[in-house]
Protein backbone atom coordinates (compact mmCIF):
# COMPACT_ATOMS: atom_id res chain seq x y z
CA UNK A 1 0.00 0.00 0.00
CA UNK A 2 2.98 2.23 1.10
CA UNK A 3 4.36 1.92 -2.50
CA UNK A 4 1.46 2.12 -3.94
CA UNK A 5 1.00 6.24 -2.45
CA UNK A 6 4.82 6.36 -3.14
CA UNK A 7 4.32 5.85 -7.02
CA UNK A 8 1.08 8.05 -6.82
CA UNK A 9 2.87 10.47 -4.99
CA UNK A 10 5.83 10.44 -7.53
CA UNK A 11 3.72 10.83 -10.70
CA UNK A 12 1.30 14.34 -8.90
CA UNK A 13 4.50 15.67 -7.86
CA UNK A 14 6.69 15.01 -11.02
CA UNK A 15 3.20 16.64 -13.11
CA UNK A 16 3.26 19.58 -10.80
CA UNK A 17 6.92 19.75 -11.16
CA UNK A 18 6.55 20.47 -14.58
CA UNK A 19 4.71 23.70 -13.72
CA UNK A 20 6.97 24.63 -11.79
CA UNK A 21 9.74 24.12 -14.15
CA UNK A 22 7.85 26.16 -16.60
CA UNK A 23 6.94 29.23 -14.18
CA UNK A 24 10.49 29.30 -13.39
CA UNK A 25 11.83 29.26 -17.10
CA UNK A 26 9.71 31.54 -18.38
CA UNK A 27 10.69 34.07 -15.65
CA UNK A 28 14.57 33.04 -16.49
CA UNK A 29 13.72 34.19 -20.29
CA UNK A 30 11.15 37.09 -19.76
CA UNK A 31 14.26 38.86 -18.01
CA UNK A 32 16.28 38.75 -21.51
CA UNK A 33 13.04 40.26 -23.09
CA UNK A 34 13.32 43.37 -21.43
CA UNK A 35 9.58 43.09 -21.39
CA UNK A 36 7.09 43.83 -18.16
CA UNK A 37 5.90 40.31 -17.37
CA UNK A 38 2.00 39.97 -15.60
CA UNK A 39 2.53 36.79 -13.32
CA UNK A 40 -0.27 34.19 -13.80
CA UNK A 41 0.65 31.25 -12.20
CA UNK A 42 -0.73 28.58 -13.62
CA UNK A 43 -1.01 27.42 -17.60
CA UNK A 44 -3.78 28.85 -19.05
CA UNK A 45 -4.26 26.58 -22.10
CA UNK A 46 -4.48 23.96 -19.38
CA UNK A 47 -7.40 21.44 -21.33
CA UNK A 48 -9.67 21.71 -18.08
CA UNK A 49 -8.78 25.24 -17.74
CA UNK A 50 -9.91 25.72 -21.30
CA UNK A 51 -13.07 23.85 -20.75
CA UNK A 52 -14.30 25.56 -17.75
CA UNK A 53 -13.40 29.27 -17.12
CA UNK A 54 -15.54 30.87 -19.71
CA UNK A 55 -18.96 28.95 -18.17
CA UNK A 56 -17.47 29.66 -14.55
CA UNK A 57 -16.59 33.17 -15.10
CA UNK A 58 -19.47 35.04 -13.46
CA UNK A 59 -18.75 32.56 -10.22
CA UNK A 60 -14.94 33.30 -10.52
CA UNK A 61 -16.07 37.42 -10.56
CA UNK A 62 -18.26 37.17 -7.84
CA UNK A 63 -16.03 35.43 -5.71
CA UNK A 64 -12.45 35.91 -5.86
CA UNK A 65 -10.43 39.28 -4.59
CA UNK A 66 -10.13 41.96 -7.25
CA UNK A 67 -6.39 41.52 -7.53
CA UNK A 68 -6.80 38.49 -8.21
CA UNK A 69 -9.59 38.42 -10.58
CA UNK A 70 -7.81 40.85 -12.55
CA UNK A 71 -5.03 39.12 -13.77
CA UNK A 72 -6.90 35.37 -14.07
CA UNK A 73 -9.55 37.16 -16.22
CA UNK A 74 -6.67 37.78 -18.77
CA UNK A 75 -6.65 34.22 -19.16
CA UNK A 76 -10.52 33.79 -19.69
CA UNK A 77 -10.95 32.78 -23.66
CA UNK A 78 -12.38 35.89 -25.53
CA UNK A 79 -11.25 38.51 -22.24
CA UNK A 80 -9.50 40.99 -25.10
CA UNK A 81 -14.08 41.93 -25.92
CA UNK A 82 -14.02 43.06 -22.23
CA UNK A 83 -11.02 44.25 -21.18
CA UNK A 84 -10.25 46.31 -23.89
CA UNK A 85 -7.02 48.43 -23.20
CA UNK A 86 -6.94 47.52 -19.57
CA UNK A 87 -3.92 44.91 -19.09
CA UNK A 88 -1.91 47.68 -21.57
CA UNK A 89 -3.31 50.35 -19.30
CA UNK A 90 -2.97 49.02 -15.56
CA UNK A 91 -0.15 46.26 -15.76
CA UNK A 92 2.12 46.71 -18.70
CA UNK A 93 2.27 50.58 -19.36
CA UNK A 94 3.56 51.16 -15.25
CA UNK A 95 5.89 49.14 -16.02
CA UNK A 96 7.50 50.09 -18.75
CA UNK A 97 5.96 49.07 -22.21
CA UNK A 98 2.08 49.75 -22.80
CA UNK A 99 1.94 47.93 -25.96
CA UNK A 100 3.14 44.49 -25.09
CA UNK A 101 4.11 42.25 -22.57
CA UNK A 102 4.29 38.78 -21.47
CA UNK A 103 1.95 36.50 -19.68
CA UNK A 104 4.31 34.54 -17.40
CA UNK A 105 1.94 31.06 -16.87
CA UNK A 106 3.32 27.62 -15.83
CA UNK A 107 2.66 26.63 -19.31
CA UNK A 108 4.56 28.27 -22.82
CA UNK A 109 5.89 31.49 -22.93
CA UNK A 110 3.74 33.67 -24.25
CA UNK A 111 3.74 37.42 -25.56
CA UNK A 112 0.76 39.42 -25.97
CA UNK A 113 0.96 42.66 -28.28
CA UNK A 114 -1.21 45.88 -29.50
CA UNK A 115 2.31 47.31 -31.33
CA UNK A 116 1.22 48.28 -35.04
CA UNK A 117 5.18 47.72 -35.13
CA UNK A 118 5.65 44.43 -33.42
CA UNK A 119 1.91 43.13 -35.38
CA UNK A 120 3.59 43.61 -38.83
CA UNK A 121 6.22 41.95 -38.06
CA UNK A 122 3.94 38.80 -36.89
CA UNK A 123 2.09 38.82 -39.77
CA UNK A 124 4.66 39.79 -42.81
CA UNK A 125 7.23 36.77 -41.41
CA UNK A 126 4.75 33.54 -41.69
CA UNK A 127 7.97 31.39 -41.68
CA UNK A 128 9.00 32.36 -38.01
CA UNK A 129 5.68 33.01 -36.75
CA UNK A 130 3.65 29.43 -37.85
CA UNK A 131 0.16 28.01 -36.92
CA UNK A 132 -0.91 26.67 -33.25
CA UNK A 133 -0.67 23.43 -33.44
CA UNK A 134 -4.39 23.46 -31.97
CA UNK A 135 -5.70 24.97 -35.01
CA UNK A 136 -5.14 21.26 -36.58
CA UNK A 137 -7.40 20.03 -34.06
CA UNK A 138 -10.50 21.63 -35.24
CA UNK A 139 -9.41 23.40 -38.36
CA UNK A 140 -7.79 19.84 -39.57
CA UNK A 141 -10.59 17.89 -39.34
CA UNK A 142 -11.02 16.69 -43.03
CA UNK A 143 -7.50 17.17 -44.15
CA UNK A 144 -4.77 19.20 -44.16
CA UNK A 145 -5.51 23.00 -46.11
CA UNK A 146 -4.54 26.32 -46.69
CA UNK A 147 -5.16 27.39 -42.32
CA UNK A 148 -3.30 24.38 -41.12
CA UNK A 149 -0.09 24.16 -43.06
CA UNK A 150 3.07 25.90 -42.87
CA UNK A 151 5.90 26.46 -45.23
CA UNK A 152 5.60 24.62 -48.65
CA UNK A 153 3.08 23.12 -47.87
CA UNK A 154 1.31 26.31 -47.12
CA UNK A 155 2.52 27.93 -50.30
CA UNK A 156 1.08 25.16 -52.45
CA UNK A 157 -2.39 25.52 -50.45
CA UNK A 158 -2.10 29.13 -50.62
CA UNK A 159 -1.57 29.93 -54.61
CA UNK A 160 -4.59 27.64 -55.32
CA UNK A 161 -6.95 29.54 -52.81
CA UNK A 162 -5.66 32.78 -53.80
CA UNK A 163 -5.89 32.23 -57.73
CA UNK A 164 -9.72 30.93 -56.08
CA UNK A 165 -11.34 34.07 -55.04
CA UNK A 166 -10.91 36.43 -57.52
CA UNK A 167 -13.07 39.11 -59.18
CA UNK A 168 -15.18 35.98 -61.02
CA UNK A 169 -16.25 34.94 -57.65
CA UNK A 170 -17.07 38.54 -56.56
CA UNK A 171 -19.58 38.86 -59.32
CA UNK A 172 -20.56 35.31 -58.24
CA UNK A 173 -21.28 36.40 -54.73
CA UNK A 174 -22.48 39.95 -55.43
CA UNK A 175 -25.29 38.21 -57.20
CA UNK A 176 -26.04 35.47 -54.91
CA UNK A 177 -26.26 37.47 -51.99
CA UNK A 178 -28.07 40.13 -53.47
CA UNK A 179 -30.64 37.48 -54.77
CA UNK A 180 -30.50 35.77 -50.65
CA UNK A 181 -31.23 39.19 -49.21
CA UNK A 182 -34.41 39.30 -51.98
CA UNK A 183 -35.60 35.90 -50.80
CA UNK A 184 -35.27 37.93 -46.68
CA UNK A 185 -37.16 40.79 -47.88
CA UNK A 186 -39.79 38.43 -49.44
CA UNK A 187 -40.58 36.58 -46.36
CA UNK A 188 -40.50 40.36 -44.38
CA UNK A 189 -43.08 41.62 -46.70
CA UNK A 190 -45.09 38.36 -45.86
CA UNK A 191 -45.59 38.62 -42.21
CA UNK A 192 -45.46 42.94 -42.34
CA UNK A 193 -48.24 44.59 -41.19
CA UNK A 194 -50.57 47.31 -43.18
CA UNK A 195 -48.09 49.87 -43.12
CA UNK A 196 -45.41 47.31 -44.28
CA UNK A 197 -43.35 47.04 -41.24
CA UNK A 198 -42.16 43.65 -39.91
CA UNK A 199 -41.25 42.95 -36.37
CA UNK A 200 -39.10 39.68 -36.05
CA UNK A 201 -36.70 38.15 -33.53
CA UNK A 202 -35.37 36.21 -36.45
CA UNK A 203 -33.34 38.87 -37.98
CA UNK A 204 -29.74 37.12 -36.83
CA UNK A 205 -30.85 33.80 -37.69
CA UNK A 206 -31.60 35.25 -41.29
CA UNK A 207 -28.18 36.52 -41.56
CA UNK A 208 -26.49 33.66 -40.78
CA UNK A 209 -28.89 31.91 -43.47
CA UNK A 210 -27.89 34.54 -46.15
CA UNK A 211 -24.48 33.66 -45.40
CA UNK A 212 -24.38 30.00 -45.33
CA UNK A 213 -26.62 29.98 -48.74
CA UNK A 214 -24.09 32.66 -50.34
CA UNK A 215 -21.65 30.23 -49.31
CA UNK A 216 -23.20 27.21 -50.95
CA UNK A 217 -24.25 28.92 -54.26
CA UNK A 218 -21.16 31.12 -55.35
CA UNK A 219 -18.88 28.94 -53.55
CA UNK A 220 -20.25 25.04 -54.33
CA UNK A 221 -22.35 26.20 -57.67
CA UNK A 222 -25.35 24.51 -55.04
CA UNK A 223 -27.48 27.29 -55.37
CA UNK A 224 -30.05 27.20 -52.93
CA UNK A 225 -33.49 28.90 -53.08
CA UNK A 226 -34.31 31.37 -49.76
CA UNK A 227 -37.38 29.06 -48.66
CA UNK A 228 -35.91 25.98 -49.76
CA UNK A 229 -33.94 24.72 -47.38
CA UNK A 230 -36.21 23.78 -44.51
CA UNK A 231 -38.32 21.64 -47.51
CA UNK A 232 -35.36 20.52 -48.90
CA UNK A 233 -35.01 16.60 -48.32
CA UNK A 234 -31.25 14.03 -47.89
CA UNK A 235 -30.27 12.73 -51.02
CA UNK A 236 -30.99 8.55 -50.95
CA UNK A 237 -28.42 7.00 -48.95
CA UNK A 238 -28.12 10.80 -46.68
CA UNK A 239 -29.62 11.47 -43.09
CA UNK A 240 -28.07 15.31 -43.35
CA UNK A 241 -28.50 17.78 -46.74
CA UNK A 242 -25.50 19.54 -47.62
CA UNK A 243 -26.46 22.73 -45.92
CA UNK A 244 -27.34 20.50 -42.60
CA UNK A 245 -24.30 18.85 -42.68
CA UNK A 246 -21.94 22.02 -43.10
CA UNK A 247 -23.74 23.66 -40.19
CA UNK A 248 -23.46 20.96 -37.53
CA UNK A 249 -19.68 20.60 -38.65
CA UNK A 250 -19.26 24.33 -38.16
CA UNK A 251 -21.57 24.53 -35.16
CA UNK A 252 -19.17 21.66 -33.51
CA UNK A 253 -16.00 23.59 -33.79
CA UNK A 254 -16.53 24.72 -30.22
CA UNK A 255 -15.80 21.08 -28.76
CA UNK A 256 -18.58 18.38 -30.74
CA UNK A 257 -16.08 18.43 -33.79
CA UNK A 258 -12.75 17.12 -31.71
CA UNK A 259 -15.08 13.57 -30.98
CA UNK A 260 -13.73 10.93 -33.01
CA UNK A 261 -16.95 9.80 -35.91
CA UNK A 262 -16.97 6.29 -34.20
CA UNK A 263 -18.07 7.72 -30.83
CA UNK A 264 -20.68 10.28 -32.40
CA UNK A 265 -22.03 7.65 -34.23
CA UNK A 266 -22.53 5.46 -30.84
CA UNK A 267 -22.88 7.64 -28.41
CA UNK A 268 -25.23 6.26 -25.60
CA UNK A 269 -28.69 7.58 -25.97
CA UNK A 270 -29.05 8.00 -22.27
CA UNK A 271 -26.12 10.79 -21.91
CA UNK A 272 -26.40 13.72 -22.29
CA UNK A 273 -25.43 15.83 -25.55
CA UNK A 274 -27.11 12.23 -27.15
CA UNK A 275 -28.57 14.58 -30.27
CA UNK A 276 -25.42 16.80 -31.13
CA UNK A 277 -23.26 13.92 -31.05
CA UNK A 278 -25.21 11.49 -32.90
CA UNK A 279 -25.59 14.61 -35.86
CA UNK A 280 -22.36 15.44 -35.57
CA UNK A 281 -21.45 11.62 -36.46
CA UNK A 282 -23.90 12.09 -39.66
CA UNK A 283 -22.29 15.43 -40.94
CA UNK A 284 -18.27 14.21 -40.10
CA UNK A 285 -19.48 11.08 -42.50
CA UNK A 286 -21.51 12.97 -45.01
CA UNK A 287 -19.86 16.44 -45.19
CA UNK A 288 -16.95 14.62 -47.11
CA UNK A 289 -19.45 12.32 -49.29
CA UNK A 290 -22.09 15.61 -50.18
CA UNK A 291 -18.62 17.73 -51.58
CA UNK A 292 -17.27 14.41 -53.34
CA UNK A 293 -20.57 14.05 -55.07
CA UNK A 294 -20.50 17.89 -55.51
CA UNK A 295 -16.92 17.61 -57.17
CA UNK A 296 -17.93 14.84 -59.37
CA UNK A 297 -20.64 16.92 -60.47
CA UNK A 298 -18.90 19.32 -61.56
CA UNK A 299 -16.41 17.64 -62.90
CA UNK A 300 -18.62 16.51 -65.24
CA UNK A 301 -20.78 19.74 -65.59
CA UNK A 302 -17.29 21.21 -66.98
CA UNK A 303 -16.39 18.32 -69.17
CA UNK A 304 -19.52 19.02 -71.02
CA UNK A 305 -19.07 23.00 -71.58
CA UNK A 306 -15.99 21.66 -73.01
CA UNK A 307 -13.24 22.53 -70.06
CA UNK A 308 -15.25 25.87 -69.50
CA UNK A 309 -15.26 26.54 -65.31
CA UNK A 310 -18.10 28.19 -63.91
CA UNK A 311 -17.67 31.55 -61.44
CA UNK A 312 -18.00 29.59 -58.11
CA UNK A 313 -15.63 28.82 -55.70
CA UNK A 314 -15.59 24.83 -56.30
CA UNK A 315 -15.42 25.17 -60.25
CA UNK A 316 -12.73 27.35 -59.80
CA UNK A 317 -10.66 25.47 -57.65
CA UNK A 318 -10.98 22.22 -59.49
CA UNK A 319 -9.52 23.64 -62.39
CA UNK A 320 -6.62 25.71 -60.32
CA UNK A 321 -5.85 22.40 -58.72
CA UNK A 322 -5.57 20.06 -62.13
CA UNK A 323 -3.06 22.38 -63.26
CA UNK A 324 -0.12 20.32 -64.49
CA UNK A 325 2.58 21.57 -61.40
CA UNK A 326 4.27 18.56 -59.65
CA UNK A 327 4.50 15.34 -61.13
CA UNK A 328 4.93 13.90 -57.42
CA UNK A 329 1.61 14.35 -57.07
CA UNK A 330 -2.04 12.61 -58.01
CA UNK A 331 -5.03 14.41 -58.51
CA UNK A 332 -8.12 12.78 -57.92
CA UNK A 333 -8.75 12.24 -61.24
CA UNK A 334 -5.48 10.73 -61.30
CA UNK A 335 -3.54 12.48 -64.09
CA UNK A 336 0.12 13.37 -62.85
CA UNK A 337 -0.76 16.73 -61.89
CA UNK A 338 -0.61 19.63 -59.41
CA UNK A 339 -1.45 21.05 -56.78
CA UNK A 340 -4.01 19.47 -54.84
CA UNK A 341 -5.46 15.88 -53.76
CA UNK A 342 -8.82 15.09 -53.53
CA UNK A 343 -8.96 15.27 -50.11
CA UNK A 344 -7.12 18.69 -50.17
CA UNK A 345 -9.92 20.38 -52.30
CA UNK A 346 -12.41 19.00 -49.59
CA UNK A 347 -10.58 20.00 -46.61
CA UNK A 348 -10.18 23.29 -48.43
CA UNK A 349 -13.53 23.49 -49.55
CA UNK A 350 -14.28 22.91 -45.66
CA UNK A 351 -12.15 25.51 -45.03
CA UNK A 352 -13.68 28.40 -46.96
CA UNK A 353 -17.16 27.96 -44.82
CA UNK A 354 -15.17 27.68 -42.04
CA UNK A 355 -13.37 30.79 -42.06
CA UNK A 356 -15.77 32.40 -43.92
CA UNK A 357 -19.48 31.45 -42.98
CA UNK A 358 -19.50 32.60 -38.97
CA UNK A 359 -16.96 35.78 -39.44
CA UNK A 360 -19.29 37.05 -42.17
CA UNK A 361 -22.77 36.43 -40.71
CA UNK A 362 -21.43 37.69 -37.15
CA UNK A 363 -20.09 40.93 -38.62
CA UNK A 364 -23.66 41.38 -40.63
CA UNK A 365 -25.41 40.93 -37.15
CA UNK A 366 -23.61 43.86 -35.68
CA UNK A 367 -23.86 46.03 -38.36
CA UNK A 368 -27.78 45.33 -38.13
CA UNK A 369 -28.00 46.36 -34.71
CA UNK A 370 -25.64 49.23 -34.50
CA UNK A 371 -27.69 50.72 -37.34
CA UNK A 372 -30.50 50.70 -35.32
CA UNK A 373 -28.69 52.05 -32.17
CA UNK A 374 -26.80 55.04 -34.42
CA UNK A 375 -29.90 55.90 -36.90
CA UNK A 376 -27.96 58.59 -37.81
CA UNK A 377 -25.10 56.79 -39.53
CA UNK A 378 -28.48 54.74 -41.10
CA UNK A 379 -29.28 57.78 -42.71
CA UNK A 380 -25.95 58.60 -43.29
CA UNK A 381 -25.53 55.46 -45.83
CA UNK A 382 -29.40 55.70 -47.41
CA UNK A 383 -27.98 59.04 -48.73
CA UNK A 384 -25.31 57.66 -50.19
CA UNK A 385 -27.09 54.07 -51.47
CA UNK A 386 -29.87 56.63 -53.02
CA UNK A 387 -27.35 58.09 -55.05
CA UNK A 388 -25.44 54.95 -55.99
CA UNK A 389 -28.60 52.37 -56.82
CA UNK A 390 -30.81 52.76 -59.89
CA UNK A 391 -33.68 54.87 -59.35
CA UNK A 392 -36.25 52.29 -60.33
CA UNK A 393 -36.69 49.43 -57.57
CA UNK A 394 -37.12 46.66 -60.34
CA UNK A 395 -33.54 47.50 -61.94
CA UNK A 396 -31.15 45.21 -61.10
CA UNK A 397 -28.07 45.76 -59.10
CA UNK A 398 -25.42 45.47 -61.16
CA UNK A 399 -21.89 44.88 -59.33
CA UNK A 400 -19.18 46.38 -61.59
CA UNK A 401 -21.43 49.45 -61.07
CA UNK A 402 -22.38 49.81 -57.70
CA UNK A 403 -19.73 48.11 -55.10
CA UNK A 404 -16.87 50.61 -56.17
CA UNK A 405 -19.16 53.45 -55.66
CA UNK A 406 -19.97 52.21 -51.71
CA UNK A 407 -17.40 53.97 -49.89
CA UNK A 408 -19.71 54.91 -47.29
CA UNK A 409 -21.05 51.32 -46.42
CA UNK A 410 -17.00 49.87 -47.01
CA UNK A 411 -16.28 52.34 -44.48
CA UNK A 412 -19.28 51.69 -42.24
CA UNK A 413 -18.02 47.84 -42.62
CA UNK A 414 -14.29 48.44 -41.70
CA UNK A 415 -15.38 51.04 -38.78
CA UNK A 416 -17.69 47.69 -37.84
CA UNK A 417 -14.25 45.27 -37.88
CA UNK A 418 -12.79 47.74 -35.94
CA UNK A 419 -14.87 47.69 -33.01
CA UNK A 420 -15.78 43.96 -33.30
CA UNK A 421 -13.37 42.01 -34.80
CA UNK A 422 -14.40 38.13 -35.19
CA UNK A 423 -11.19 37.44 -34.09
CA UNK A 424 -10.23 38.97 -30.98
CA UNK A 425 -6.74 38.03 -31.54
CA UNK A 426 -4.38 35.91 -33.71
CA UNK A 427 -2.38 33.96 -32.12
CA UNK A 428 1.03 31.95 -33.85
CA UNK A 429 3.59 30.13 -32.59
CA UNK A 430 7.96 29.97 -32.83
CA UNK A 431 9.66 26.87 -33.63
CA UNK A 432 13.01 28.37 -32.98
CA UNK A 433 14.31 31.54 -30.98
CA UNK A 434 13.36 34.83 -32.56
CA UNK A 435 13.69 38.45 -32.57
CA UNK A 436 11.33 41.27 -33.57
CA UNK A 437 13.07 44.77 -33.96
CA UNK A 438 11.28 47.58 -33.10
CA UNK A 439 11.50 51.28 -32.77
CA UNK A 440 11.73 50.72 -28.65
CA UNK A 441 14.12 48.24 -29.21
CA UNK A 442 15.02 44.31 -30.13
CA UNK A 443 12.34 41.96 -28.64
CA UNK A 444 13.93 38.34 -28.13
CA UNK A 445 11.52 35.38 -27.49
CA UNK A 446 12.67 31.70 -27.03
CA UNK A 447 12.08 28.81 -29.28
CA UNK A 448 8.23 27.31 -28.74
CA UNK A 449 6.51 30.49 -27.49
CA UNK A 450 2.88 31.71 -28.40
CA UNK A 451 2.56 35.08 -29.72
CA UNK A 452 -0.89 36.76 -29.29
CA UNK A 453 -1.64 39.84 -31.55
CA UNK A 454 -4.50 41.46 -28.95
CA UNK A 455 -6.52 42.70 -32.11
CA UNK A 456 -9.12 44.63 -30.16
CA UNK A 457 -6.43 46.81 -28.41
CA UNK A 458 -4.75 47.14 -31.18
CA UNK A 459 -7.90 48.59 -33.04
CA UNK A 460 -8.24 51.26 -30.29
CA UNK A 461 -5.00 53.08 -31.01
CA UNK A 462 -5.28 56.39 -29.88
CA UNK A 463 -2.48 57.97 -32.30
CA UNK A 464 -3.95 56.19 -35.58
CA UNK A 465 -7.80 56.35 -34.62
CA UNK A 466 -8.27 59.37 -32.09
CA UNK A 467 -10.28 62.51 -34.11
CA UNK A 468 -9.06 61.09 -37.26
CA UNK A 469 -10.74 62.59 -40.42
CA UNK A 470 -13.14 64.92 -38.38
CA UNK A 471 -15.84 66.24 -41.25
CA UNK A 472 -16.68 69.65 -40.67
CA UNK A 473 -19.91 68.83 -38.49
CA UNK A 474 -18.22 66.68 -35.80
CA UNK A 475 -16.70 67.41 -32.59
CA UNK A 476 -13.18 65.82 -31.83
CA UNK A 477 -12.90 64.21 -28.02
CA UNK A 478 -10.09 62.86 -25.61
CA UNK A 479 -11.62 58.88 -26.20
CA UNK A 480 -12.90 59.33 -30.20
CA UNK A 481 -11.11 56.18 -30.94
CA UNK A 482 -13.75 54.40 -28.80
CA UNK A 483 -16.73 56.04 -30.70
CA UNK A 484 -17.90 54.49 -33.18
CA UNK A 485 -17.56 56.79 -36.14
CA UNK A 486 -17.43 55.56 -40.13
CA UNK A 487 -16.92 58.84 -41.41
CA UNK A 488 -13.17 58.22 -40.09
CA UNK A 489 -12.41 56.22 -43.11
CA UNK A 490 -13.29 58.59 -45.04
CA UNK A 491 -10.62 60.99 -46.30
CA UNK A 492 -10.68 64.45 -47.36
CA UNK A 493 -11.87 65.28 -50.90
CA UNK A 494 -9.05 64.72 -53.31
CA UNK A 495 -7.27 62.46 -51.51
CA UNK A 496 -5.58 59.67 -53.60
CA UNK A 497 -7.52 57.25 -51.82
CA UNK A 498 -11.24 57.91 -50.67
CA UNK A 499 -10.81 55.60 -47.60
CA UNK A 500 -8.22 55.71 -44.90
CA UNK A 501 -5.08 53.56 -45.29
CA UNK A 502 -4.21 52.33 -41.98
CA UNK A 503 -0.35 51.82 -41.37
CA UNK A 504 1.17 48.78 -41.69
CA UNK A 505 0.06 46.31 -38.60
CA UNK A 506 -2.54 48.89 -37.46
CA UNK A 507 -5.41 47.72 -38.43
CA UNK A 508 -5.64 43.11 -38.83
CA UNK A 509 -9.23 42.10 -38.77
CA UNK A 510 -8.63 40.41 -41.55
CA UNK A 511 -4.85 39.81 -40.34
CA UNK A 512 -2.23 40.79 -43.13
CA UNK A 513 1.25 40.29 -44.53
CA UNK A 514 1.31 36.75 -47.15
CA UNK A 515 -1.16 35.20 -44.63
CA UNK A 516 -3.90 37.94 -44.83
CA UNK A 517 -7.40 36.55 -45.31
CA UNK A 518 -7.89 35.57 -49.38
CA UNK A 519 -11.70 35.83 -48.11
CA UNK A 520 -11.41 39.68 -47.43
CA UNK A 521 -12.93 41.08 -51.02
CA UNK A 522 -15.61 38.33 -51.06
CA UNK A 523 -16.74 39.29 -47.66
CA UNK A 524 -16.98 43.03 -48.27
CA UNK A 525 -18.25 42.26 -51.66
CA UNK A 526 -20.86 40.27 -49.51
CA UNK A 527 -21.53 42.94 -47.08
CA UNK A 528 -22.05 45.70 -49.21
CA UNK A 529 -24.57 43.44 -51.76
CA UNK A 530 -26.72 42.69 -48.78
CA UNK A 531 -27.20 45.77 -46.76
CA UNK A 532 -27.72 47.72 -50.26
CA UNK A 533 -30.26 45.55 -50.98
CA UNK A 534 -31.86 45.85 -47.31
CA UNK A 535 -31.66 49.35 -47.43
CA UNK A 536 -32.51 50.27 -51.03
CA UNK A 537 -36.51 50.66 -49.48
CA UNK A 538 -36.30 49.84 -46.34
CA UNK A 539 -35.49 50.93 -42.88
CA UNK A 540 -33.68 48.59 -39.94
CA UNK A 541 -34.64 49.54 -36.03
CA UNK A 542 -35.52 48.15 -33.30
CA UNK A 543 -38.40 47.81 -31.45
CA UNK A 544 -38.70 49.54 -28.10
CA UNK A 545 -39.88 47.92 -24.96
CA UNK A 546 -43.13 48.72 -23.24
CA UNK A 547 -42.69 52.80 -21.97
CA UNK A 548 -38.91 52.49 -23.18
CA UNK A 549 -37.26 55.65 -24.27
CA UNK A 550 -35.34 56.59 -27.31
CA UNK A 551 -32.44 56.96 -24.76
CA UNK A 552 -33.29 53.37 -22.71
CA UNK A 553 -33.80 51.76 -26.07
CA UNK A 554 -30.13 52.92 -27.51
CA UNK A 555 -28.58 52.13 -23.95
CA UNK A 556 -30.29 48.47 -24.52
CA UNK A 557 -28.82 48.42 -27.83
CA UNK A 558 -25.18 49.27 -26.51
CA UNK A 559 -25.86 46.55 -23.74
CA UNK A 560 -26.59 43.79 -25.96
CA UNK A 561 -23.69 44.45 -28.06
CA UNK A 562 -21.15 44.33 -25.08
CA UNK A 563 -23.00 41.23 -24.18
CA UNK A 564 -21.04 39.40 -26.44
CA UNK A 565 -18.48 36.25 -26.09
CA UNK A 566 -15.77 34.81 -28.15
CA UNK A 567 -17.14 31.32 -29.29
CA UNK A 568 -14.79 30.38 -32.56
CA UNK A 569 -15.63 34.64 -33.47
CA UNK A 570 -17.06 37.14 -31.66
CA UNK A 571 -20.65 37.29 -31.15
CA UNK A 572 -23.92 38.66 -29.57
CA UNK A 573 -25.61 36.29 -26.62
CA UNK A 574 -28.82 36.07 -27.17
CA UNK A 575 -29.30 36.83 -30.62
CA UNK A 576 -29.64 33.20 -32.13
CA UNK A 577 -31.70 30.82 -32.65
CA UNK A 578 -34.60 32.32 -30.76
CA UNK A 579 -37.99 31.97 -30.98
CA UNK A 580 -40.44 34.37 -32.09
CA UNK A 581 -42.21 35.33 -28.96
CA UNK A 582 -38.93 34.87 -26.68
CA UNK A 583 -38.23 37.91 -24.46
CA UNK A 584 -34.75 36.87 -24.48
CA UNK A 585 -34.59 37.37 -28.17
CA UNK A 586 -33.38 40.78 -29.94
CA UNK A 587 -36.62 41.96 -31.68
CA UNK A 588 -35.77 44.38 -34.54
CA UNK A 589 -37.76 46.21 -37.10
CA UNK A 590 -38.14 46.34 -41.12
CA UNK A 591 -39.83 49.20 -42.35
CA UNK A 592 -41.05 50.30 -45.68
CA UNK A 593 -39.28 53.84 -46.44
C1 LIG B 1 -15.62 39.51 -42.26
C2 LIG B 1 -15.22 38.35 -42.71
C3 LIG B 1 -13.87 37.73 -42.44
C4 LIG B 1 -12.94 38.02 -41.49
C5 LIG B 1 -12.99 39.12 -40.43
C6 LIG B 1 -11.85 37.10 -41.66
C7 LIG B 1 -10.69 37.10 -40.89
C8 LIG B 1 -9.61 36.26 -41.10
C9 LIG B 1 -8.40 36.27 -40.33
C10 LIG B 1 -8.11 37.19 -39.15
C11 LIG B 1 -7.58 35.32 -40.84
C12 LIG B 1 -6.18 34.95 -40.33
C13 LIG B 1 -6.31 33.91 -39.25
C14 LIG B 1 -5.00 33.55 -38.61
O1 LIG B 1 -3.94 33.84 -39.16
O2 LIG B 1 -5.05 32.96 -37.52
C15 LIG B 1 -8.28 34.68 -41.93
C16 LIG B 1 -7.76 33.66 -42.69
C17 LIG B 1 -8.45 33.01 -43.69
N1 LIG B 1 -9.72 33.34 -44.16
FE1 LIG B 1 -10.87 34.84 -43.52
N2 LIG B 1 -12.14 36.26 -42.70
C18 LIG B 1 -13.37 36.62 -43.22
C19 LIG B 1 -14.02 36.03 -44.28
C20 LIG B 1 -13.53 35.00 -45.04
C21 LIG B 1 -14.20 34.41 -46.18
C22 LIG B 1 -15.55 34.88 -46.74
C23 LIG B 1 -13.41 33.40 -46.63
C24 LIG B 1 -13.58 32.46 -47.80
C25 LIG B 1 -14.67 32.11 -48.32
C26 LIG B 1 -12.23 33.35 -45.78
C27 LIG B 1 -11.19 32.46 -45.92
C28 LIG B 1 -10.03 32.46 -45.16
C29 LIG B 1 -8.94 31.52 -45.36
C30 LIG B 1 -8.89 30.39 -46.39
C31 LIG B 1 -7.94 31.87 -44.44
C32 LIG B 1 -6.57 31.20 -44.24
C33 LIG B 1 -5.49 31.93 -45.03
C34 LIG B 1 -4.11 31.37 -44.83
O3 LIG B 1 -3.82 30.82 -43.77
O4 LIG B 1 -3.31 31.53 -45.77
N3 LIG B 1 -12.34 34.34 -44.83
N4 LIG B 1 -9.51 35.27 -42.09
Amino acid sequence: MASVLLICGTLVAAYFSTFIYCLIRNLFNVRKTGLPAIIVPFDQNHILWMMFSVPYQQWFREHLPEVVYSRLSLCMYGWEFHEKLRPFEKFSGPRGNDKTYVLVTCGRFELWSRDAEVCAQIVGRPRDFTQLDISNLFMGKFGANVITSDGDKWTRHRKVVASVLNERISKAVFNESVRQTQGLLGEVAAKADSSGTTETNKMFDWAKKITIHVLSGAGMGASVQWSDDSSEKPPPGFKQTYIQSIKVVIEGVTGPLLLPRWLCLNYPSFLPGYETAKAMGYALDEFPKHTSNMLDNERRRTQARGSVTKGNIMSQLLQASEQPADPDLKTSTGNSANALSEREMISNLFIFTAAGFDTTANTISYALVLLARYPQWQHWLLEEIDEIVPKDPSEELDHVAVFPRATRLLAFMLEVLRHYSPLVHISKQTQTAQTIPTSRGTIWLPAYSTVYINSVALHLDPDVWCNLNLADNEQGSDKDEFRFRPTRWINPPGSAQPLFQPPKGAYLPWSGGPRVCPGQKMAQVEFCAVFLTLLRQHEIGAVPLENESREDTEKRLEARIQNSMSILTSQMKDVYDVQEGDPKGLKMRISRR
